[in-house]
């Protein structure tokens, strides 16, 4: 979520000193000279020393003056900050995207700079990077493509993949995520395009979570696209084909699958952005033989539990209030579903009564409240289908407004990846919500997507409200086999536990994302010891199961705050 808070200014301090007094390891390259300068991940520019231009074969192949990586940082901002001043009354999309060429050419020549660029005005780039310009710039992908990033798999290859995989030139790899581009945030079908969002997301990671860029992998899986205006532009980079669906599609996805665990079995495969019935048929189908999960439905979730459950403190309640909330869901999606399946689960664990945790949800898709009378009722979004009658008057299909109106619900949470279907009407009728001070979640990506925008929604639905909207916030998991329920629960009351009552009262219910890394080694670390309580955790490098065991809290988040990477030079050692 993006959101606005800060938490305790002692923690950040004692993180901070943690992260930067770390002593650059050496690095070992294989590579000698021009290539090293073409690398965006050895490349340190002006920045090599004399030393290392000697030894690596630099000198004469840049000018003598040595800059530092702070002066080099400080002449990457004035060139941002008077790209800002130059664009100034351009339109929303020319400025964006212009900043985003600014950080992308940077990325493409010096990754080490350029993540702690990132890393160091987070609130100011994650937009760009990610929601919302990511959108923009997946839908003009083809035209602003100048050099690639991450691997394409695509329907063609098929019978290659085996191969293909090590082409990758890094020999670890811990993160993949992989789209097959087929429903990108709320923009629809992008086909190749979508590859923006697996890369967007994994700059987040290395930002936020502390990943290693040497060790991250955005992968677009091409199979096709059914999006006309794509298939007609003459300069569509990806297949020009319909997509492959049934048989075709998933042969083409399980080798992918076996070909990434057969190189690094170690890695975890995120799903992003696959449209309803792929998400939840590959979950279904990898989520026990690979370590793998889909964000969509289940990172949704945790973020959207911590959501839920911080509404319950804003209004002065107990968390064992939670199960009485009213929640109407807008989208019966993979997000959608995704979350109400988590809700359910967290009601249950605290009611002890599974069979009646969906009482008080209500989930509507773009044909309105769904019940039992639904005609073709998906079978996911059957146990929130409600009893017509249950709540007097609502019908199979009633509106969004009579929804509203009639269950006077605590929680609005919205995604249907449709802007504005929070309007006027609906938000007014959120006044006459039962709670003290009730909730409106508009999560649907990008901003012109969301249900309803903030101003709006304190507008219409009064000041009283809390609101969050889209986010790009993500667990971290170390080490386990298999990503489970119980680990994404942790996270969810992990971020939810993190604010204070005081934070909470004011309606903040997510921490600012200016202090993201500490965040992430948090829940990082509640990750690690639900793994370690499921007797999941395997451990890395020399800390193993039994170690990460007896680690107490504190240990566990020094330890995920120790293995997080930070951008420094490493002085870089030949090896042949
Ligand atoms: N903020 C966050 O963390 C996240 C946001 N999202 C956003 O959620 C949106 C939906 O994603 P998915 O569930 O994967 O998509 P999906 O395509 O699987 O589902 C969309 C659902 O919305 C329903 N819908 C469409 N028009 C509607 C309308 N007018 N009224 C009510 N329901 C309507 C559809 O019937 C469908 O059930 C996207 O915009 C995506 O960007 C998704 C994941 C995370
Ligand atoms: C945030 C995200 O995953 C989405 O909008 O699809
Ligand atoms: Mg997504």
């Amino acid at each position: 979520m993006w959101n606005l808070a800060r938490f305790a200014a002692s923690r950040l301090s004692r993180s901070r000193r943690l992260l930067s007094t770390a002593i650059p390891g050496p690095c070992i390259v294989h590579k000698r000279g021009a290539d090293i300068l073409h690398d965006p991940w050895f490349n340190k520019d002006t920045g090599f020393p004399l030393t290392e231009r000697d030894r690596l074969g630099l000198r004469g192949l840049l000018p003598p003056r040595i800059i530092s990586f702070e002066q080099q940082y400080d002449r990457f901002m004035e060139s941002y900050q008077s790209l800002e001043k130059n664009t100034k009354g351009q339109p929303d999309s020319v400025v964006a995207l212009a900043k985003w060429r600014i950080l992308n050419r940077l990325h493409d020549r010096n990754e080490t700079l350029y993540y702690r660029v990132l890393m160091d005005n987070i609130k100011n780039f994650a937009p760009i990077i990610y929601t919302p310009t990511v959108g923009l710039v997946c839908q003009n992908y083809s035209g602003l493509f100048r050099r690639p990033r991450g691997m394409y798999f695509s329907a063609k290859d098929k019978g290659e993949m085996m191969s293909m995989i090590y082409n990758w030139p890094a020999h670890q790899v811990d993160m993949i995520v992989l789209t097959d581009g087929s429903r990108i945030l709320g923009l629809g079908d992008l086909g190749v395009q979508g590859i923006g969002i697996p890369i967007g997301k994994l700059d987040m990671y290395v930002a936020a979570a502390g990943i290693n860029p040497q060790r991250i992998l955005p992968v677009m899986l091409d199979v096709g696209t059914n999006n006309q205006k794509l298939l007609e532009d003459r300069l569509y980079l990806g297949l020009r084909q319909p997509r492959l669906e049934g048989e075709e599609y998933l042969s083409i996805v399980d080798e992918f699958m076996e070909a990434v665990f057969t190189r690094w079995p170690k890695a975890i495969v995120q799903f992003e952005d696959f449209q309803m019935k792929w998400a939840f048929e590959t979950l279904e189908r990898y989520r026990k033989r690979f370590c793998m999960f889909n964000d969509d439905i289940q990172g949704t979730a945790g973020v959207a539990l911590a959501g839920l459950l911080g509404t319950v403190r804003a209004q002065g309640r107990s968390l064992a209030d939670f199960p009485n909330q009213k929640i109407v869901v807008v989208g019966a999606g993979s997000a959608g579903l995704g979350v109400l399946s988590m809700a359910v689960k967290a009601v249950a664990k605290m009611t002890g009564k599974a069979e009646t945790a969906a009482h008080n949800f209500f989930l509507l898709d773009k044909d309105g409240l769904i019940t039992k009378e639904r005609k073709n009722l998906d079978p996911a979004a059957a146990p929130f289908a409600k009893d017509p009658g249950q709540i007097v008057g609502l019908t199979e299909g009633a509106s969004l407004l009579e929804v509203v109106k009639k269950v006077k619900p605590d929680v609005l949470l919205g995604l249907s990846g449709v802007g504005g279907v929070f309007n006027e009407e609906v938000l007014k009728a959120m006044r006459e919500s039962g709670s003290s001070k009730p909730a409106i979640f508009a999560m649907s990506n990008p901003t012109m997507n969301a249900e309803c925008t903030a101003a709006d929604a304190f507008k219409h639905a009064g000041e009283n409200i809390v609101f969050a909207s889209g986010s790009p916030f993500e667990n971290v998991v170390l080490g386990a086999r298999h990503i489970t329920d119980g680990m994404l629960q942790a996270a969810a009351e992990c971020l939810a536990s993190y604010m204070t009552d005081e934070e909470i009262k004011s309606g903040i219910l997510y921490p600012s994302i200016d202090s993201i890394r500490h965040i992430t080694a948090e829940v990082g670390a509640s990750v690690v010891r639900a793994a370690v309580a499921e007797e999941l955790a395997e451990g890395h490098g020399d800390v193993g199961s039994r170690e990460l065991a007896h680690m107490s809290k504190e240990e566990t988040v020094e330890y995920v705050l120790r293995n997080m990477w930070y951008p420094v030079y490493s002085p870089l050692v030949h090896e042949k």
